[in-house]
């Protein structure tokens, strides 16, 4: 009942029977832990979770050598976890890979990159949420708020607008009911009850607490609107979707299931993920008031005479593009990347590793690598520009992952950080209120790591 390890797997501690390694980690915030085993093992070890082996990647070089050079051998999704029987293997997010993920993947990429879906662009579609932000700062003049629905909200509302070429108001049924069941996926699937579920196969038709999981995925599906489509016109994703449907009518690959999962797994990468980058970035911006006013000084000379912000004028703002992707290395939004899978017997670091091994890339291990910094354990633009004050990207940026999986919302996360930063920092000062004391900035874990709860101050700039 002792699971052992292959021959020349990576190292780690003796795994107990039946339960193998879960005593070493605390489900609650098993990072440190991980940092802990680290110093022991090295950048590549191994634990047991219940007879099954997962191999854990520490450090940019070991990381490089899996996803970008050992590509194909690391591309996989593990296939029996709560997760995958929560999307019933369909979707992109965890489906293996193979045809199916391949040709959605692309589909995704294509679509979104091409805009193949009407006149409005990408930039359009992210301006037109921002409208509604500022008006919530706005009605928040001299007063505080707290953030947090507001960047959820809006991150949402980009990606509806993306599938479905519409917002929905903030206390719309599908809204709030979406969020809800986001949000309570997300808790079941990172908490023990799914860990349990994933060592025990013998429970999972039992009626415990992961059930509810099922009956919320079952909401989340397509809010699909028929009567304004014209085929081969699509206006959106979704309309894009059935127009591929109609040209391969006998490709199973391409159906309304998969349609209904591929919309929710977009839906749900994109959301916590930017909206939780943007609150850390607020939350630093607002205690580090000499940065935020560099970024405003740098804003204010680019977009004089301009309207609005476009995602090019990046180019001209080094500062701030330093800004977002130091806002980015410290929030270190999906610390453990989404698990991977071993497609073949490959090797890592010199160990083997079977086909079908579980792997969780530790990617906070990378966003504060010492050696990999300049700063790597404190707030600083510095991380990102050279000696000349030009914006540089070092390679252990890896916040979207890397290789053949890596993140493949990039593009518009990337388009949206910047356009609401430059355009919320262009008309407002945000503040950190008086009476909110010192600032914590430890974050509270989950598949995505969040800022606590706070309050923000908002004044509108003298020169807006
Ligand atoms: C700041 C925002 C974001 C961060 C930090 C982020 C990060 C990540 C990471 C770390 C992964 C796992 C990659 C891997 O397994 O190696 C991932 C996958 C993914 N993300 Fe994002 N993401 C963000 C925004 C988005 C957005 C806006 C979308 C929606 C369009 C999106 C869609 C996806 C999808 C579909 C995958 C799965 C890709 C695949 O399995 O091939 N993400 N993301």
């Amino acid at each position: 009942l002792r699971p052992k390890r292959p021959k020349n797997f990576p190292p780690g501690p003796a795994p107990l029977p039946i339960l193998g390694n879960i005593l070493h980690l605390s489900l609650r915030n098993p990072l440190k832990d991980l940092e802990r085993l680290k110093k022991s093992y090295g950048n590549v070890y191994s634990l047991f979770f219940g007879p099954n082996p997962v191999v854990f990647i520490h450090g940019v070089k070991a990381m490089k050598e899996a996803m970008v050079t050992r590509a194909t051998d690391f591309a996989g999704r593990p296939q029996d976890l709560f997760i995958n029987d929560l999307a019933k293997r369909k979707g992109v997010v965890m489906i293996d890979h193979g045809p199916n993920w391949r040709e959605h993947r692309r589909f995704a990429l294509m679509t979104m990159r091409n805009f193949g879906m009407g006149k409005r662009s990408m930039e359009d579609r992210i301006h037109d949420e921002i409208e509604y932000t500022m008006k919530t700062l706005e009605k928040s003049i001299g007063k505080t708020l707290s953030p947090q629905m507001m960047f959820h909200h809006a991150s949402s509302n980009i990606i509806n607008q993306v599938l479905y070429g519409t917002r929905f108001e903030y206390d719309d049924t599908f809204m709030t009911e979406t969020i809800r069941c986001f949000t309570e996926i997300a808790k079941i699937t990172n908490g023990p009850w799914a860990m349990l579920y994933d060592t025990f196969p013998f429970i999972r038709k039992l009626p415990l607490p992961f059930r509810k999981g099922f009956e919320n995925v079952e909401y989340v599906s397509v809010k699909r609107n028929n009567k304004t489509r014209v085929p081969g016109e699509p206006q959106d994703l979704v309309e894009c979707y059935l127009d591929e449907m109609d040209k391969r009518p006998d490709d199973p690959l391409f159906s309304d299931e998969q349609l209904n999962r591929f919309a929710a797994d977009l839906h749900f990468a994109g959301t916590d993920t930017t909206s939780n980058t943007l609150l850390t970035g607020f939350l630093y911006l607002m205690n580090y008031p000499h940065i935020q006013e560099r970024c405003q000084q740098e804003i204010d000379k680019v977009l004089e005479g301009k309207d609005r912000a476009c995602f090019d004028d990046r180019h001209n703002m080094p500062y701030m593009q330093a800004v977002i992707h130091e806002v980015q290395r410290v929030s270190n939004t999906v610390p453990l990347s989404v698990f991977h899978c071993t497609t073949k017997d490959t090797q890592l670091a010199g160990y083997s590793i079977p086909k079908g091994t579980t792997i969780i890339q530790n990617l906070t291990s990378v966003h504060n690598e010492e050696g990999q910094w300049k700063y790597p354990h404190e707030f600083n633009p510095e991380n990102f520009l050279n000696d000349q004050g030009e914006f540089v990207k070092p390679d252990a940026f890896m916040p979207f992952s890397a290789g053949p999986r890596m993140c493949l919302g990039e593009g518009l996360a990337r388009m949206e950080l910047f356009l609401i930063m430059v355009t919320l920092l262009r008309k407002f000062d945000f503040i950190w209120p008086e009476d909110a004391g010192k600032p914590d900035f430890t974050p509270v874990y989950g598949i995505t790591l969040s800022p606590r709860p706070y309050r923000m101050k908002v004044q509108l700039r003298s020169s807006a």
